[in-house]
C-alpha cells in the first residue's frame, strides 16, 4: 500500500482543525479557507526530488523530465550553486523512495520543496563552520551539503532516536572523505551557544513547532488537546534555541530560522521578540530570493522583508514554512 493511499485512510483530526480554524482565519484572513482545503486534502500534496550530487543516477533527470518534472528553483535566484539540483511537477503522486542498502549512497531525497527555502537563504560557501542546530531526520543537512563544502558542518539533534535516524540519512547519502567534515551530536541546542561561543559562520534553526500537516492527522485526539495545551510553551523553546545560535555565531556571521507552521506566535513573533532584546542582530533582507521563487511558491503577502510564509495552494502545495534570515553585528 503506497504512503498516498494510507494517508488518504486517515482521519482529519477534528479538535486540531477547529483551533486552527480559529487562530488562521485570525491571523491569516481570507487566506486560510484556500490554505485549509490543501492542508486537508492528502491526494493534491505534492513532493519534490533533492538529488543527490554524490551519487549521480545516470538518466534519472531525463525520466524526470519525461515524467513531467521540472527544475523547482529558476537560474535567476541570488543563489542558487549549480550542484544543486531539485525536481518537482505540478501533478500530485510521489516517486518511489529509495530503500537503505548499506555501503551505497542514495540518490535522491524526497521532501516538500518549501524546506530547502531555509536551506537557500543560509547560502552557505565553501570553508564556512556550519551549525545545523536541530538537524533530524537531516533533510536540510543533506541540502546544505549539497550547496557547498562546508569547512566544518555540526548537526545536533536532542532526541536520540531521531539522532540515530540523522546519522543514518547522512550515511545514506554522504560519502565517506566528507563525512570526515560532519560532527553529529545529541545535545539540547540551547546549550550550544554557550559551549562553543562565536565559533560559526552560519547557523541553521530549524526549530521544533507545531507542525501543522501532521498535526490536522493526529490519530490520537487526547493526545491532539494535549500538543494544544502546550503549544504556548514552544514559542519559548524556539526563542532560547535562537539566543542559543546568536551566541555560537561568528560577528558577522548569519542564521535562518525556520518552522512548517502558520501560527505566528511561532514565527514573526519569535523573531521580533529576538531582534528586540538582541541589539546586536539585524534583520537581512530575504525579498529577493522570494521574488525570484515566486512562480512555484505562493506566500502571505505584507510580512517584512527578512521573513516570508509559504501558503499551500492547489498546484503549488508547498508549505507552510515560515523562514526568517538574521545577522549577528557584534560580539555581545
Ligand atoms: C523541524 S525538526 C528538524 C527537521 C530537520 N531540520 C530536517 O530538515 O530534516 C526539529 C527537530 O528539533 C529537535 N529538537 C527538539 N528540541 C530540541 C532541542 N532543545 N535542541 C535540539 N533539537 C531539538 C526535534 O527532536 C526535531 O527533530
Amino acid at each position: 500500500i503506497s504512503l498516498t493511499l494510507r494517508k488518504l485512510q486517515k482521519q482529519i483530526c477534528q479538535v486540531v482543525l477547529d483551533h486552527f480554524e480559529k487562530q488562521y482565519t485570525a491571523e491569516l484572513g481570507d487566506a486560510w479557507s484556500s490554505v485549509r482545503d490543501v492542508l486537508t486534502s492528502p491526494w493534491c500534496w505534492q513532493h519534490a526530488l533533492l538529488l543527490n550530487r554524490f551519487s549521480p543516477s545516470p538518466g534519472l533527470e531525463s525520466s524526470l523530465a519525461e515524467q513531467g518534472y521540472h527544475p523547482a528553483f529558476p537560474a535567476a535566484l541570488p543563489y542558487l550553486p549549480a550542484a544543486f539540483r531539485c525536481y518537482s511537477r505540478t501533478a500530485p503522486g510521489r516517486f518511489p523512495a529509495q530503500k537503505h542498502q548499506p555501503g551505497r549512497l542514495k540518490g535522491y531525497y524526497l521532501l516538500n520543496a518549501a524546506s530547502l527555502l531555509p536551506v537557500l537563504a543560509l547560502e552557505v560557501r565553501d570553508g564556512e563552520d556550519v551549525l545545523d542546530l536541530c538537524a533530524a531526520p537531516g533533510g536540510k543537512s543533506v541540502a546544505i551539503l549539497q550547496c557547498a563544502c562546508p569547512g566544518h558542518f555540526h548537526c545536533n539533534e536532542y532526541d536520540d532516536m531521531r539522532s540515530r535516524w540523522l546519522e543514518q540519512t547522512i550515511e545514506s547519502f554522504i560519502p565517506d572523505p566528507l563525512v570526515n567534515l560532519i560532527t553529529v551530536s545529541k545535545l539540547d541546542g540551547r546549550q550550544i551557544g554557550d559551549l562553543q561561543p562565536e565559533f560559526y559562520d552560519k547557523v541553521l534553526v530549524d526549530a521544533p513547532c507545531s507542525n501543522d500537516r501532521s498535526w490536522l492527522f493526529s490519530a490520537d485526539p487526547q493526545q491532539a488537546v494535549l500538543r494544544l495545551m502546550q503549544r504556548k510553551e514552544l514559542s519559548s523553546l524556539q526563542f532560547q534555541l535562537l539566543r542559543s545560535a546568536v551566541k555560537a555565531l561568528r560577528p558577522g556571521g548569519s542564521l535562518v530560522y525556520s518552522t512548517c507552521t502558520l501560527s505566528r506566535a511561532e514565527n514573526s513573533d519569535v523573531i521580533k521578540l529576538l531582534l528586540s532584546s538582541c541589539s546586536n542582530v539585524m534583520p537581512v533582507d530575504i525579498s529577493g530570493m522570494a521574488r525570484a521563487v515566486s512562480q512555484e511558491f505562493a506566500f502571505l503577502s505584507g510580512t517584512q522583508q527578512h521573513e516570508l510564509l509559504v501558503l499551500p495552494e492547489k498546484g503549488r502545495a508547498w508549505g507552510p514554512m515560515y523562514v526568517a534570515k538574521l545577522k549577528k553585528v557584534s560580539s555581545t
